[in-house]
């Protein structure tokens, strides 16, 4: 049987529970029989995960950091997503173009119109139907406190530049994602990741089968 390519992308700030739930989908998806390719931002391809080191751990201003994550994801859309969904399987990866709006945009304050217009230009796909901007088809927004992510994360991991940040900073960084979701309506399912583990996971299945993707 052939498949029309999923793209599904998680969303939402540090420790909001994100990657607890990826592998599950994941597997969810492979128990009905699809390919899934799974995969992250920045990174996802052996360039675009250099990239992420410099771009995780090195100081630098936002212009660059913007610039530098944008051409992460050119390569891992030209060398990793678009052929997976050319081969008619589910993408899903951890972060996309939304994190650059909450991040460099919300978060560091860099300006939004460069944003959108270096999207359109990295995004720029020629498929068989013509030219199109490629966006996820859903993206999952894990939305939570910044004060309950960062006590999640205290002690979980060593914190990178950005988990460091304090919490005014998560703060524009979830303004920024409520700016993209107004902007898109049709493409965020909102998460509430504020309860138990099984209960956030079940949140996630049901999009999946409102769209009638799993069963
Ligand atoms: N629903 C939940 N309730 C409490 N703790 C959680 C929940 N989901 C994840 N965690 C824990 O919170 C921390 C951050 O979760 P993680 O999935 O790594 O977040 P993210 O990928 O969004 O940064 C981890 O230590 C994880 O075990
Ligand atoms: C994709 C992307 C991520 N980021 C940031 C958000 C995260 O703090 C960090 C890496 O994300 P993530 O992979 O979620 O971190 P971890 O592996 O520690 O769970 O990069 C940006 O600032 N801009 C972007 O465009």
């Amino acid at each position: 049987m052939t498949h029309h390519g999923l793209f599904i992308t998680f969303e939402g700030i540090d420790g909001a529970g994100k990657s607890t739930h990826i592998d599950a989908l994941a597997r969810a998806f492979e128990a009905q029989g699809r390919v899934v390719t799974l995969t992250r931002e920045p990174g996802g391809t052996p360039l675009a995960e250099k990239l992420r080191t410099l771009i995780l751990n090195d100081p630098m201003d936002a212009l660059t950091e913007a610039l530098l994550v944008f051409a992460a994801r050119r390569d891992h859309l030209q060398q990793r997503i678009e052929p997976a969904l050319a081969r008619g399987e589910v993408v899903i990866s951890d972060r996309f173009t939304d994190a650059t709006f909450a991040y460099q945009g919300g978060g560091r304050g860099y300006d939004w119109e460069t944003l959108l217009n270096l999207e359109r230009m990295i995004q720029t796909t020629q498929g068989p139907e013509g030219i199109f901007v490629r966006q996820p088809d859903v993206t999952l927004w894990f939305e939570l406190d910044p004060e309950i992510a960062a006590q999640r994360l205290a002690g979980a991991r060593v914190p990178d530049k950005f988990e460091s940040q304090n919490a005014a900073f998560f703060k524009r960084v979830s303004d920024g994602y409520a700016q993209r979701l107004q902007a898109d309506p049709q493409r965020f399912a909102r998460i509430n990741a504020d309860q138990a583990r099984d209960a956030v996971w079940q949140e996630v299945r049901q999009v999946m089968q409102h769209q009638g993707w799993l069963a």
